[in-house]
């Protein structure tokens, strides 16, 4: 039996944080192989070890004072080693990182250092070797992940280690220098180790016990999910649900690996469990809701739209060139609306509606922004009559507008668009309509 245990920031932040997470790899042998993230929030007010490490980033490379931040950082580190106990000293790694942001080592080695050193304090702390991400963990010259080198190198690598800390997050490129996932990446990397390992579980430790049916920033005490399909928690996390990096469902989908969700602070919880295909139903009709702010939708308008064969590629043709990508695309007889991040299309607002002009010629553009989407998401949604009929009338009764109505095709999904500002409302009055009332 092989597990492969990932803790999140929040399980680092501290010695007292530290302690717990040996004793929940204590508790099982199969807890071999330990992905660690950099030390997270203490609390609410506190800084994450990774945006510290930006701060000092930008700051040394705008040539200013960097030094406070950085000592900032060591005091995290050292509070971490003196709380275990441990016979280690850092000076050496933070002398080279100095001269590292001296050389330009760059913004993502910065970011990186946070595992980094994570990584060696729970190497010494468990006993476990420590394997450098940089050497198994691969990037191309621009950045982009490569996926086979990668399984191909963690493979080799750990097939004859019965115990290993890898620090999540980041790798190399061609040329030695450090590339990093997006924020959250270290889930990544518990994924790409487990699909390696061919392990039978990865656990991913954090802060909630488990996913739950709504953010729990949002909405309070949700009810927990006992078990979601990769299916579904791909729609929930890609809309905002962020528990789980978007992209660490892949690795291990391919291996049919099961992924649980654990809450190290209450490690007799069972946690989510996250599986190809599942038999169980679902506790509610759905399984969750999740959304994300700052879209922006532009809304075309032309008679005989749908005779106009070609229409719809002209006018993706022109996002595609501004390098664009879409969210949502609800059509009409003779309008066609294009959901996009505001941020990304504001940058190059009047290059787009100019170039769709001159594409399709239409009769008029509106754009409207400030707008949020949300995500109902449920296998059980399938077999329930109404569900699309309960969330208008909830939102009705919470007085808020909805904007776009898009149902997946597999009627596992339904999208609806609303205003920014009703987005927690929105949220909270579908969590109540499907989850509480059903409680
Ligand atoms: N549907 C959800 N279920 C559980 N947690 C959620 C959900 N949506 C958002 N979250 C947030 O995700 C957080 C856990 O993810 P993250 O901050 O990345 O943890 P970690 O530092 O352990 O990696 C929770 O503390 C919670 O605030
Ligand atoms: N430390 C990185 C990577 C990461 O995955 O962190 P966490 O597990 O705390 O979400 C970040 O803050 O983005």
């Amino acid at each position: 039996m092989k597990k492969v245990v990932k803790f999140g920031g929040s399980s680092l932040a501290s010695a007292r944080q530290f302690k717990k997470v040996k004793a929940i790899i204590d508790a099982d042998k199969a807890r071999g192989y330990v992905v660690p993230s950099a030390p997270g929030k203490r609390d609410g007010k506190d800084t994450k070890v990774t945006d510290l490490l930006y701060q000092c980033y930008e700051a040394c490379a705008a040539g200013q004072s960097y030094k406070r931040i950085l000592d900032q950082i060591k005091k995290r580190f050292d509070d971490i080693i003196n709380g275990l106990d441990l016979d280690l000293n850092l000076d050496f790694e933070f002398d080279t990182i100095e001269e590292n942001f001296k050389n330009k080592a760059g913004r993502a080695y910065a970011a990186s250092r946070g595992e980094y050193l994570n990584g060696i304090i729970m190497s010494h702390y468990l006993g476990f070797p420590f394997v450098d991400a940089a050497d198994v963990v691969f990037f191309d010259e621009n950045g982009v992940f490569l996926p086979e080198k990668t399984n191909d190198e963690l493979e080799a690598r750990l097939a004859s280690m019965k115990q290993a800390v890898i620090p999540g997050f980041y790798g190399s490129k061609p040329d030695g220098s450090i590339a990093t996932f997006s924020r959250g990446g270290s889930d990544v990397t518990g994924s790409l180790v487990a699909r390696a390992l061919h392990a039978d579980l990865y656990e991913n430790w954090t802060d909630v016990s488990g996913f739950l049916v709504a953010d729990p920033r949002i909405v309070e005490d949700p009810a927990p999910i006992e078990t979601i399909t990769y299916r579904e928690l791909r729609e929930l996390s890609y809309m905002g649900a962020n528990v789980l990096h978007e992209d660490a469902i892949f690795p291990v989908r391919k291996e049919g690996i099961p992924i649980n969700i654990k809450n190290t602070n209450r490690p007799s919880d069972p946690g989510t469990m996250i599986v190809e295909s599942t038999s169980k139903k679902p506790s509610y009709t759905i399984t969750g809701v999740a959304g994300k702010k700052g879209f922006c939708s532009i809304v075309i308008d032309k008679a005989m739209m749908n005779s106009e064969i070609g229409f719809g590629r002209k006018v993706l043709e022109v996002l595609e060139k501004n390098n664009i990508s879409f969210e949502h695309l609800p059509s009409g007889i003779d309008t066609m609306t294009v959901y996009v991040h505001q941020s990304e299309f504001q940058e190059r607002e009047q290059a787009i509606i100019s170039g769709i002009h001159r594409a399709v010629h239409p009769d008029s553009i509106d754009l409207e922004s400030d707008l949020a989407l949300i995500a109902i998401v449920g296998r059980g949604m399938r077999s329930n009559l109404g569900v699309a009929a309960r969330i208008f009338a909830a939102l009705s009764h919470a007085r808020i507008n909805v904007k776009m109505i898009d149902q997946g095709s597999r009627e596992m999904n339904v999208i609806i668009g609303i205003r920014d500002e009703d987005f927690e409302n929105a949220i909270r009055a579908i969590y109540d309509v499907f989850v509480k009332t059903a409680l």
